[in-house]
Formats: structure tokens, sequence, C-alpha cells
């Protein structure tokens, strides 16, 4: 009975954004973020979380548009871009997550030699995009059938970019899905490019840098250049939650 009841708490407690982004061992994902320029923050939503989002997916009142990727050459699948305002946990998550990166993304530009510093809070970085009139969410839930797969890509919309980002995976691999791993490939300067596949299980994050990242090399900092994208699908039916920090043009 205490089990029964502990458990049904567990699932029943309104666990705020804030909170689990403050449970996450930051160190650890910063040590991730400069050694591989991307890292995996495990059990960011719960299995039930992950399927109320996904089942939004339905509901065109929460989205400001839907992309077929095919008809732009982006890869084969579809996502749709939210509209203001967030589903409110997508929304904490947003500038909890902000929070935490943006000292990250600041030591990066410094060792890059680039000038650009960001706000503490989300909010005034938000600001600060709006002002650029880049005014529209970017936040998008992604949906992927079998043969679906997404092109390497950089999320870029407009002048202002914070190089960090997330991504949310919704489905259970081996379970709604197969195939549909998650790639990242890192371009060195003159040389060839490194690819990297990241695990994830359902509810399972990645955090990544979008465009580019300092690395030390013997003669000083070098940048080099991320894209991700997703294998195909072999079976089964993929969602995505991408968490994108700047808005769009
Ligand atoms: O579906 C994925 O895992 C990748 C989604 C993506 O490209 C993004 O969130 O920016
Ligand atoms: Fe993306």
């Amino acid at each position: 009975m205490t089990a029964q009841l502990n458990h049904h708490a567990a699932a029943s407690v309104a666990d705020s954004a804030a909170d689990r982004v403050a449970r996450i061992d930051w160190q650890g994902v910063v040590a991730g973020l400069g050694e591989q320029g991307s890292t995996v923050l495990k059990q960011l939503l719960s299995p039930q979380e992950c399927a109320a989002i996904s089942a939004l997916y339905a509901d065109d009142d929460h989205f400001r548009s839907r992309i077929v990727m095919s008809r732009h050459g982006f890869g084969r699948g579809e996502y749709k871009y939210f509209n203001y305002p967030l589903p409110p946990l997508i929304g904490g998550l947003r500038s909890a997550l902000y929070a935490r990166l943006a000292p990250v993304a600041n030591e990066w530009n410094e060792r890059m030699g680039i000038a650009v510093r960001y706000p503490a809070e989300h909010a005034d970085f938000l600001a600060l995009c709006h002002e650029a009139g880049q005014l529209r969410p970017t936040p998008l839930l992604l949906q992927y059938g079998p043969g679906d797969y997404n092109c390497l890509h950089q999320d870029l919309y407009g002048e202002l970019a914070f190089p960090l980002q997330v991504a949310i995976l919704l489905s259970e691999p081996g379970k709604d899905f197969t195939g549909g791993e998650f790639v990242l490939t890192e371009q060195r300067p003159r040389m060839q490019s490194r690819p990297e596949v990241v695990p994830l299980r359902q509810g399972d994050a990645v955090a990544f840098a979008v465009h580019h990242r300092p690395v030390n090399g013997t003669r000083g900092t070098y940048r080099v250049n991320l894209r991700h994208g997703v294998s195909r699908l072999r079976s089964g039916r993929r969602h995505t939650v991408g968490i994108i920090f700047h808005d769009a043009t």
C-alpha cells in the first residue's frame, strides 16, 4: 500500500521545469559540452509527459506553422513550430535551461574571440531578439515515420543566435520506433568531419552546439563547425521536441 501510494505521489507531483533543471549534474553537462560539443540530460521528461507533448502534434491551435521536410530538401518527415504562449512545461524548460547554458555560451564566445555576450535571463535575451526583428517562436515538435530522416543542418534563424540548443526524445527506441538516431558531425578546419551518434531513451534530452564551438589545439583555440540530424527511421513513429533559444525573423 505504501509503495503504491509513493508511486502514485511521485507520478502526480507537479515537478516544475525549474526543479528538474536544478537537479541536473551541471558540472558533468558543462564538461561534456566542452569535450564533445554535446551531452545527454537523462530523464528530463516522464513517459506520461512525453506522450502528452507528442499528442499535441494533432492540434493545430498550438502551432504557428507546419513544415513538410521533403518540400524544402530538409529530409523526410515533418515538424510544427509552436505558437506563443508555449506549453508551460516547454516554456519553463526553455528559460531554466537557458540560465544554465548562458555561462557556457559566454565562455565559448570569449574563447572564440566573438564579442557577443548573452544576458543571464532568457527573457532579456528574447527582448534582444525581438528588438532585432526576430519575433517568431522557434521551439518545435517533430514527427517521423518509416523511411523519414532529418538532413544535417544548423538551426540559425537570424543574426542573433544562442550557440547551444536542446532536443528531447519523446518516443522510446526499440519500442515506438527503430533506426532514427540523433547524429552530430563536427567539422574541424581543413580536416574531415567527426561523426557522433547520441544514444537517447524516451524523455532524455541532448544539449549541443548549434553552429560552432571552441576547441583547444596546440597552437591556440580554433573553431569547429557542428551540424545535427537524424538517421533514417526503419520502423514506427518518432517524436522530438526541439528547444531553440533564439527566436526567428
Ligand atoms: O528529431 C531530432 O532528434 C532532431 C530535431 C532537430 O533537428 C532539432 O531539435 O533542432
Ligand atoms: Fe535541428
